[in-house]
């Protein structure tokens, strides 16, 4: 591409003897949301005060316990809302908001100001340390760099003693663009903080390193935060924070790496938001733990609410293939991504009906669903949409998750050619009803129940394959003898009775038009004549309804191909 000779390769620190990739993730770190300070700041239309509020109750809501509520400073509105929040008593006692400042006094004064009668609270300030911002928004050296830092931090602790007394204060640093600062400096401007704040028991540090810009891969970050962990001093006192964006669209590998090497606390955004490509999403973060068995600490059980209302705050859409949240990520149109599917739930089905335990309890294993759909507050029926790619497994699923019938497989190969072949002619998605409405046209029987049946010239035999229980006079029978008694006087002749597997439980149905209402018998009959087959399904509470409806809707197909017997008149029908 044009141009590339202007780039050059990060330079990345030299760390040979790291220990992070052999590490695990096993505890949730502490989380700060700054949905409403980099989310806010990030966004062309500012959050409304109203709106402020919903994303913070949704935050809260979901188990947030740190939340960056803005920069006083900004704005008049930023400022307001930190009053409202305190003077209207809306931070539960278990959750402490932060504010940020930039290093400059006038800033410090009033942001701290802005926490007047909180009970908890932190401070953040935040002031760049790289070269090139050395170099060229500060026109600073290192030494005065390092002083802005250190000054700050005075001034802060200074004003805060007068301001706010019997408030629970903590104070936080950011060496801004830490990732691309020297590391040696980035620690020594720590150290000259820490050296003010005097971190001890009790009164610790958060010490927050972000990827301000970007701009390397996650494990070059990792050795960073690695060295950071090594060499900073009261290391038991500092909370070791990242703050990771996602220029380089690698901003969750990267906060996940830094936990690794040694970070205990993460800030970012819902679904992303924020500067640019976006801070690190916290959702995809908790769920990536959820999904390994480490309990998060916050609750997407309700994937859909979050993400309505953190669109409706932002005004910005989640995208459909957004990790856990989008529209379309538990969903299959592909053939073999919904055969695999559909593999799955029948075994999930068995091995919770041979063990006796609820299918909510067994270890999720479902090819193509890193996590159960249900445990985000999402459906099993949006799994499987089909369209010309789709497959008999995902054509299967559909008529059993929505229609609650559980074809035989070469009833599910017929249907899904004809679905196949609809979706083409219509280039597009069928929706199950249409599919349903498919089903009903080609298989069922829609004529009276008296109707002889058509007249032809071969023998017809019919395997019949059942699903659910039926009895014949009252009796439960044995289901071969049974059905051919029942097909007999009209001259056909049942070879094999077949069980077809359990339907889905009934609330994974829809109430939205399934084919199969309730507890009828269903029986799909696969009839041959004269070396042609076809299919035909009945369903009535009538095993014996059921059974003739669904010959004769296989008959009448095979009429309609001239390959009927003649003995069927012979024996009078
Ligand atoms: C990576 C991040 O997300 S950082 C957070 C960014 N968020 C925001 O900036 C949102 C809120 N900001 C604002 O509303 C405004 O920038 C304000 C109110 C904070 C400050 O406004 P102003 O003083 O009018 O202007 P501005 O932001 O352009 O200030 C730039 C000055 O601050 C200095 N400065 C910038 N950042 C810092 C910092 N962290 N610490 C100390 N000084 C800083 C610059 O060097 C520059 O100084 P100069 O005027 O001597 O050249
Ligand atoms: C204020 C700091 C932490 C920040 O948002 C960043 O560097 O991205
Ligand atoms: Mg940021």
């Amino acid at each position: 591409m044009k141009g590339v000779e202007r780039y050059s390769e990060f330079t990345p620190l030299v760390l040979t003897d790291r220990t992070w990739p052999g590490n695990r993730i096993d505890t949730a770190p502490r989380w700060l949301s700054t949905d409403l300070r980099d989310g806010n700041q990030s966004l062309a239309d500012p959050m409304t005060p109203e709106r402020k509020l919903q994303m913070f109750e949704l935050l809260v809501g979901i188990g947030y316990k740190e939340i960056e509520v803005g920069f006083p400073v900004a704005s008049r509105s930023d400022y307001d809302f930190v009053r409202m929040l305190i003077e209207r008593d809306r931070i539960p006692d278990d959750v402490s908001i932060t504010v940020l400042t930039q290093a400059r006094d006038d800033q410090i004064r009033r942001t701290v100001e802005s926490l007047k009668g909180a009970r908890r609270a932190v401070v953040h300030i935040y002031n760049a340390t790289s070269p090139l911002f050395r170099r060229t928004v500060f026109n600073l050296d290192r030494a005065g760099v390092r002083d802005l830092a250190v000054r700050g931090t005075r001034t802060m602790m200074r004003h805060a003693e007068r301001t706010l007394p019997g408030c629970d204060l903590a104070y936080q640093y950011s060496p801004e663009l830490f990732n691309e600062t020297e590391a040696d400096f980035a620690l020594e401007v720590c150290e000259a903080v820490m050296r003010v704040w005097q971190p001890e028991r009790g009164r610790g540090i958060i010490l927050n390193f972000p990827t301000t810009v970007e701009r390397s891969l996650p494990n070059v970050f990792a050795d960073q935060i690695e060295w950071l962990h090594r060499n900073l001093s009261h290391r038991e006192h500092v909370c070791l924070s990242v703050h990771p964006h996602n220029d380089r669209g690698t901003a969750v590998a990267s906060a996940e790496l830094a936990l690794l090497a040694g970070a205990e606390r993460v800030e970012g955004c819902l679904f992303g938001n924020g500067e640019r490509a976006g801070n690190v999403c916290l959702v995809t973060l908790a769920m990536n733990m959820y999904s390994h068995g480490v309990d998060p600490g916050v609750d997407f059980s309700e994937i859909n609410a979050v993400r309505r209302t953190v669109e409706r705050c932002t005004g910005l859409p989640v995208h459909p293939r957004h990790p856990y949240g989008g529209d379309l990520v538990y969903t299959a149109f592909s053939g073999s991504h919904q055969d695999a599917i559909k593999k799955g739930f029948d075994a999930r089905a068995r091995q919770a009906a041979e063990t006796g335990t609820p299918p909510d309890a067994l270890p999720w294993q479902v090819p193509y669903l890193p996590v159960d759909p249900k445990d985000v507050g999402r459906t099993y029926e949006a799994v499987v949409r089909v369209n010309g790619q789709s497959g008999k497994g995902g054509v299967a699923y559909v008529m059993s998750a929505w229609h609650g019938l559980n074809l035989p497989r070469g009833l599910q190969a017929d249907l899904s050619a004809r679905v196949q072949w609809h979706a083409d002619a219509a280039g597009g998605e069928l929706s199950p009803n249409r599919i349903g409405a498919l089903f009903s046209e080609e298989y069922l029987y829609h004529g009276e129940p008296t109707d002889p049946l058509p007249v032809g010239r071969e023998p017809l035999a019919a395997t019949l394959h059942v699903d659910g229980g039926f009895e014949v006079g009252g009796v439960r029978a044995d289901a071969f003898g049974a059905l051919g008694s029942v097909l007999s006087p009209w001259g056909i002749r049942v070879d094999v009775v077949h069980r077809t597997g359990r339907p889905l439980d009934n609330d994974e149905l829809t109430p939205d038009q399934p084919v199969r209402s309730g507890d009828e018998t269903v029986i799909y009959a696969e009839c041959r004549s004269g070396g042609a087959v076809a299919w035909g399904a009945g369903i009535d509470r009538d095993v014996a309804a059921a059974a003739f409806s669904a010959v004769r809707a296989a008959a009448d197909r095979l009429a309609r191909d001239g390959h009927l017997t003649a003995h069927l008149a012979a024996a009078g029908h």
